[in-house]
């Protein structure tokens, strides 16, 4: 069947699921209508897409940890002590990196090793070995919403099983979790995969249970631009809507330019609304704001600056979660005690600016117009490159480089783009690649580059790149030459 940006039928959805739940044996511990049943009578104070509503209606930034480790139990303690004594908002489960490729059968040796060992031998949860029964126990020993975050590009039976279970959100996308997270696999089939998994929300959707979505914004975390990210994040949410996704957050990764990350979010927010509304999609949209994704400072008390920051970058956004980092960033898996520490740095700085917005300026407002401007000339090109099938000008815009992740593994990424920052700290463009921006747009982003040049005394170069992805691990935001 011909790729296409058209809700998947009954019949084609249903026929690509008996397929998919063979893939693994827990696949057959799930039940279309058992799991609704089961998902109706989750509380509404365990269900993602009400917590966020009430977030979003009283102007509150919620806080919310990753976290994993590969035995249930062990993940049960976890995730409690991070809602008692890390008082987190909400709750995820992070995925291992097993089975964000499929190798369920690496996850049994994990699993098992990891009890010889006495300690978690897996970097997350492996919530398809465990199927429903396993993940059914992690939800009902929690008393907050609880999510799957991951990085599959093919997540069809993970989500089958983790909606299954109590669990009421999802995080990712056909291009969010491929192209940062895997090197070959074609954007098409990625695509194709998340469209079911968007299918199996909207299909609990017409049965009475909101489900909420969340595309993966910040990709490599890697200096991306806010247009490319917000651009990836607005065509993400349009596939999912078009599933029949009626709950979605998108997301925004922490650049570190206080004006330039609010004005990321804000445009977010305006933008894509106006694409729900111009192709006629009832979304409640939500947003997220990742902290800090690139290199941490190895000191715990620098690293909780960089918290901090984020924190009161995402308060002032008016975000309505924000993703926490924690002081063992820089090291590796935290302990449930630094993890528990980031999320209570993180709700102190959200409490203590809650409530306060950052105002309107001209230099706030002249940054959304921009990430405006950019973002338009993208998906303007997207859309035409697909002759209006937003699913087939994704696959052809990778192709052409039109969408373009900065230091993304993908060998189906064109990696011709280079960013760098502008002598704000601001992420600018220093190499466009074949990104359809108009004149006016390159020449302003080669203008603010100039300035950092000129202030810096050398040329604009890809050495700037380099100096700011170290930049923050070494306690500064632009990579000054030594
Ligand atoms: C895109 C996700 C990267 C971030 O996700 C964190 N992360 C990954 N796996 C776990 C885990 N099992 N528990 C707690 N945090 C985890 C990393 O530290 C990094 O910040």
């Amino acid at each position: 069947m011909e790729l296409r940006n058209k809700k998947l039928t009954h019949d084609e959805f249903f026929k690509q699921r008996e397929e998919v739940l063979r893939q693994w044996p827990t696949g057959a511990g799930v039940n279309l209508e058992e799991a609704a049943e089961y998902l109706k009578k989750v509380p509404e104070h365990k269900q993602f897409s009400k917590k966020l509503r009430y977030a979003k209606e009283n102007g509150i930034t919620l806080a919310q940890p990753r976290a994993g480790v590969a035995l249930v139990e062990e993940h049960i303690n976890l995730l409690r002590y991070l809602q008692n004594e890390g008082e987190a908002d909400l709750l995820p489960s992070t995925i291992d990196s097993y089975t964000r490729q499929n190798r369920y059968n690496e996850c049994e040796v994990g699993i098992e090793e990891s009890k010889k060992a006495g300690r978690s031998m897996l970097n997350g949860f492996p919530a398809v070995n465990y199927g429903v029964e396993g993940c059914r126990r992690v939800y009902e020993a929690v008393d907050l919403p609880l999510q799957a975050r991951h990085g599959t590009p093919d997540a069809r039976l993970l989500s089958e099983i983790i909606h299954a279970s109590g669990w009421t959100s999802n995080e990712g996308g056909g291009i969010s979790y491929n192209i940062p997270y895997a090197k070959s696999v074609p954007v098409e089939k990625s695509i194709r995969d998340w469209q079911y998994c968007d299918r199996l929300v909207g299909i609990y959707q017409e049965m009475g249970i909101e489900l909420n979505r969340e595309p993966f914004g910040p990709l490599t975390g890697t200096l991306v631009p806010p247009s490319m990210s917000n651009a990836v994040a607005i065509i993400e949410g349009l596939l999912a809507a078009e599933q029949g996704v009626k709950n979605l957050t998108l997301g925004y990764g922490q650049c570190g330019n206080l004006i330039q990350d609010v004005a990321a979010i804000r445009a977010l927010v305006e933008q894509a609304e106006e694409y729900f509304k111009m192709y006629g999609y009832d979304v409640y949209l939500t947003t997220v704001f990742h902290q800090w994704m690139g290199g941490f400072p190895h000191d715990e008390s620098k690293a909780f600056g960089v918290i901090s920051w984020g924190s009161a970058t995402a308060a002032l956004a008016g975000a309505t979660k924000v993703i926490v980092k924690t002081p063992h960033e820089a090291v590796g898996i935290p302990t449930k005690e630094a993890n528990a520490a980031g999320i209570k740095a993180t709700k102190q700085t959200l409490n203590l600016l809650r409530g306060q917005r950052l105002p309107e300026s001209k230099e706030l407002k002249a940054e959304i117009e921009l990430i405006k401007a950019e973002t338009k000339c993208i998906l303007d090109k997207v859309f035409e490159l697909g002759n209006g099938d937003l699913a087939v000008g994704t696959v052809k815009a990778f192709e052409a480089g039109v969408l373009d992740i900065p230091f993304a593994p993908s060998k189906y990424n064109a990696g011709q783009i280079i960013p760098a920052r502008d002598n704000n700290g601001a992420v600018r463009y220093l190499e466009f690649g074949n990104i359809p921006f108009t004149k006016e747009i390159k020449d302003y982003n080669r203008q603010l580059l100039e300035e950092r040049a000129k202030y810096e005394g050398r040329p604009v170069s890809f050495q700037m790149a380099v100096d700011d992805i170290f930049a923050v691990g070494k306690g500064v935001l632009v990579g000054r030459p030594e």
